[in-house]
């Protein structure tokens, strides 16, 4: 998989370079390219965002760079991602699906979005998605960007070593995930479930099961519906 990134702070995205998907980078499993917004304007000011038409408060970013910049990285296959508070939901079952895709592009706003019209031309070109992070309003894309590459590298096979793991988190069958326990067997006077200890694997499956039922009917009843 390729990612690109548009952002005016891609400063933001050198975390990148480390942890999990940093060696999924120098594995060749997942190829990144960080492009500064600013590259692709024109004046002295390297200006990205104007007054809003209609009026109202912040400001707009504005079409021509984002044009630019999505003319210089688009293919056809390229589905492009911007993260908005008027996205669809970006759940587990998404990150599985855009998992599979071959080129990831995430255009990453900041004031108050980018001027409409950069999605309805993209959208003649490529597949466009407007992802929301949940109910909630960030200043930007970026950390919404941030966790979905998180989201969505950590599923592509060989990133993550124990790909098991991936099958028994939350959200991988719907359900919240089962609580863990390690050793000492006993901590603070709280002891570790018997079940736990009896090696008896299918007493411990069934427990575990029952510990995720149980717990997305108290935590996330929606989810059940
Ligand atoms: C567009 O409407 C907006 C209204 C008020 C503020 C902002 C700030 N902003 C700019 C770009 C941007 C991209 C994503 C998000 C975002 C996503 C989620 N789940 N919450 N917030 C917020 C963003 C935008």
């Amino acid at each position: 998989m390729r990612i690109d990134i548009v952002t005016i702070f891609p400063e933001f995205f050198s975390v990148l370079d480390v942890s999990l998907l940093g060696k999924a980078r120098e594995s060749g499993l997942i190829g990144l390219g960080i492009h500064d917004l600013r590259d692709f304007t024109h004046d002295r000011h390297r200006t990205v965002d104007d007054t809003p038409y209609g009026g109202g408060a912040g400001m707009v970013m504005k079409p021509e760079p984002w044009g630019e910049a999505l003319d210089s990285i688009l293919v056809p296959e390229s589905v492009v991602i911007f993260p908005s508070p008027a996205g669809e939901p970006f759940t587990q079952a998404t990150a599985q699906e855009l998992s599979t895709e071959p080129h990831l592009i995430f255009g990453c706003g900041r004031y108050e979005g980018i001027d409409e019209r950069v999605v309805d031309y993209t959208a003649t070109r490529a597949r466009v998605r407007c992802m929301s992070m949940g109910d909630y309003v960030l200043n930007g894309g970026e950390v919404a960007a941030m966790a979905m590459i998180e989201a969505i590298g950590r599923l592509i096979p060989g990133v993550i070593g124990n790909p098991q793991s991936l099958l028994e988190e939350s959200h991988s069958d719907g359900l919240l995930e089962y609580p863990s326990y390690t050793k000492p067997a006993e901590w603070r006077g709280l002891e570790v479930p018997p079940v736990l200890l009896s090696g008896n694997h299918g007493a411990i499956a069934a427990w575990r099961r029952e510990q995720q039922l149980e717990r997305t009917r108290r935590i996330r009843p929606d989810l059940l519906d």
